[in-house]
């Protein structure tokens, strides 16, 4: 199997937590993460889930490289994470971008949506200036964004689907080969949601993308991904490919997850839309 582009090896983050009993305040050491290993492939859609405060954007941010793991390590192409200096360092951060659930909201607003885009082609590509504009448009193509119409806005000017497009369009300038994607689409509508959606899967197509997902939704980790991992009290409880583990989760925790988000079944719901549109009048 090819080198993973990122892999976090028995990776634990401890963070201090201060505790008042009585008189006595205290601190004590909280395992976030707890013991976890995970690779990405180029190319390979990996989905983590789990509760609220299983530890999911804690180990994202450790894969980033924002967040220095306590016990373990973090390995890009093979080479520890913390070892990197240089162009290898450079590399890393440009090939290993996020975009999390306001990725829009943390446009600079005085910076026009061109502006934004425009900063990493600069910073991390070190393009020449005559490239930048012409790259610029063709990022906003990409991501359903006509340049003429968007490029000079400012992004109060945008609604909340278009501004994470705009993050998307950012996040891609620097040609990564993986994206952690933390919750990209749960502060949008359900039909932008569906649109970014798709345009992420058709960027993964085109670019040979891999993408760590971390969500709640298991329908998108039903649309998206090839592989998932569940975790629980910062632990991975189980991993598996989509199908198997959405059909037959052998974990008690991954079982009460999908009792309480179904997921919906897209034969039934073809049927269902198909018997709908048999009954309509003509
Ligand atoms: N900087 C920090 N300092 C102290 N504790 C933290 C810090 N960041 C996260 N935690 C704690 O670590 C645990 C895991 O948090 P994390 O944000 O990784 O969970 P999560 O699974 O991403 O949750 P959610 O789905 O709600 O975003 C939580 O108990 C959280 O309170």
């Amino acid at each position: 199997m090819s080198t993973p582009i990122l892999e976090a090896r028995s990776v634990s983050q401890l963070f201090p937590i201060r505790s008042r009993q009585r008189l006595f305040a205290r601190t004590v050491m909280q395992r976030a993460v707890d013991g976890i290993s995970v690779s990405i492939h180029p190319g390979e859609v990996v989905a983590l889930v789990g509760e609220s405060g299983s530890g999911k954007s804690t180990l994202g941010r450790m894969l980033l490289g924002l967040l220095p793991p306590s016990e373990g390590s973090i390995h890009f192409r093979g080479e520890p994470v913390a070892g990197l200096s240089g162009d290898a360092a450079r590399r890393f951060r440009r090939e290993v971008q996020v975009v999390f659930q306001d990725t829009g909201a943390s446009l600079n607003p005085r910076h026009t949506i061109g502006q934004s885009v425009a900063l990493p082609l600069q910073h991390n590509l070190r393009l020449p200036a005559g490239e930048v504009g012409r790259r610029v448009d063709t990022l906003l193509d990409q991501v359903g964004l006509a340049p003429a119409r968007f490029r000079e806005r400012l992004p109060h000017e945008l609604s909340g689907g278009q501004r994470q497009r705009v993050g998307i369009a950012r996040a891609l300038a620097s040609e990564p080969s993986v994206i952690i994607a933390d919750e990209p689409v749960s502060a949008l509508d359900v039909s932008v949601r569906a649109q970014v959606l798709e345009l992420l899967d058709r960027l993964r197509r085109q670019r040979q993308l891999a993408y760590l997902f971390i969500t709640h939704d298991l329908g998108v980790v039903r649309a998206l991904a090839d592989r998932v991992l569940v975790m629980q009290g910062g632990q991975l409880v189980e991993s598996g490919e989509v199908d198997a583990l959405l059909t037959s989760p052998q974990h008690a925790y991954t079982q009460r997850l999908l009792a309480a988000t179904p997921v919906p079944d897209p034969a039934r719901q073809a049927q269902r839309l198909a018997q709908a549109l048999a009954g309509r009048p003509a």
